[in-house]
């Protein structure tokens, strides 16, 4: 088993003898506290019904443990070195399909194919479910996994290591520095829990920064309370763009193109909101009735 073997001698060992360094770019950071390895697959909970998506195969030692428990671990890796090594080390899996890309078509977006193989591997089987188990990138964690919101076939959970800033950020509440136009959106269609903080010796090479195995649970209902997801998304993005202003001063900035300045306080005024209210103040759900309004009032 390859996780038995994600050891620093081990890893350093095969990037030896490959002649080759983890590229700090593409985030290699490898998870050798084999009982955090445990907590992340425990906190997933895969099972026979899974369809895993994996970004970030490495040397595939999680890859070879999800596979052990689901029905199908689809994997992306981006470096061709890590690719071929995984490769030889997941020859015996079946159940395993590798791919060898970018997991993004473009810095925001995740990449169509990688969708349409795990879609292929869901419609196979009745009752089949899809989930996302990743030691994810830093750099790309957060269009991953605010982007796996709106899928279809949508996951059941999300399960991820990732900077524990970007954490922190997800999981905010009104009114604190990190409550941010993330929060809003992963809040609005998810709950969220840290399942563990990681300092930074559990990974070889050590990051500068600690990181957190988040678990994001897809709400049906929540999402199904937002009318238009797009709007919703771009609405919170414009609101959060000028956070330090006062709300009605930082709608006129983000709907300048869409309204005048009277038309932005005739949908503000039922809402008789102080003139000194802040966005990062207001809860998720008069944020969402905001946009809602705004949504409304642009379709006349
Ligand atoms: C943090 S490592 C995790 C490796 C392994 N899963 C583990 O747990 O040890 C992240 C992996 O994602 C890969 N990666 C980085 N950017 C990527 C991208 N855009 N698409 C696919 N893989 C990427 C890296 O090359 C690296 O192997």
């Amino acid at each position: 088993m390859p996780s038995a073997r994600q050891t620093v001698s081990y890893l350093t060992r095969r990037f030896q003898e490959a002649g080759i360094r983890p590229e700090v770019r593409h985030g290699q950071n490898f998870l050798i506290d084999l009982n955090l390895l445990d907590v992340l697959l425990e906190t997933a909970a895969p099972n026979a019904n899974d369809v895993i998506l994996e970004v970030g195969t490495g040397m595939g030692s999680l890859t070879s443990m999800l596979a052990d428990h689901a029905a199908h671990v689809v994997t992306v890796e981006i470096d061709a070195r890590l690719h071929q090594m995984a490769a030889e080390e997941l020859e015996p899996q079946a159940n395993i399909t590798m791919l060898l890309q970018d997991a993004l078509r473009n810095k925001n977006n995740i990449a169509d194919s990688v969708l349409d193989e795990v879609r292929k591997h869901v419609n196979a089987v009745p009752g089949r479910q899809f989930k996302l188990v990743a030691n994810l990138p830093y750099n790309i964690a957060t269009p991953i996994l605010s982007n796996l919101l709106t899928v279809d076939p949508l996951p059941v959970s999300l399960t991820a290591t990732i900077q524990k800033e970007l954490a922190d950020r997800m999981i905010a509440p009104p009114g604190v520095k990190d409550y941010s136009a993330l929060s809003v959106w992963m809040q609005s269609l998810c709950d969220l829990q840290i399942a563990r903080i990681l300092p930074p010796q559990v990974f070889w090479p050590r990051p500068r920064v600690q990181s957190a195995i988040i678990h994001i649970v897809p709400d049906p209902a929540k999402r199904a309370a937002i009318p238009d997801l797009e709007f919703f998304h771009t609405f919170v993005r414009g609101l959060f763009l000028h956070r330090r202003k006062f709300l009605r001063s930082g709608l006129v900035a983000s709907m300048q193109e869409h309204l005048d300045k009277p038309g932005v306080d005739e949908v503000l005024a039922p809402f008789e909101y102080p003139t000194d209210v802040r966005a990062e103040q207001l809860s998720l759900e008069q944020i969402q009735k905001l946009s809602e309004a705004f949504r409304l009032r642009l379709a006349v």
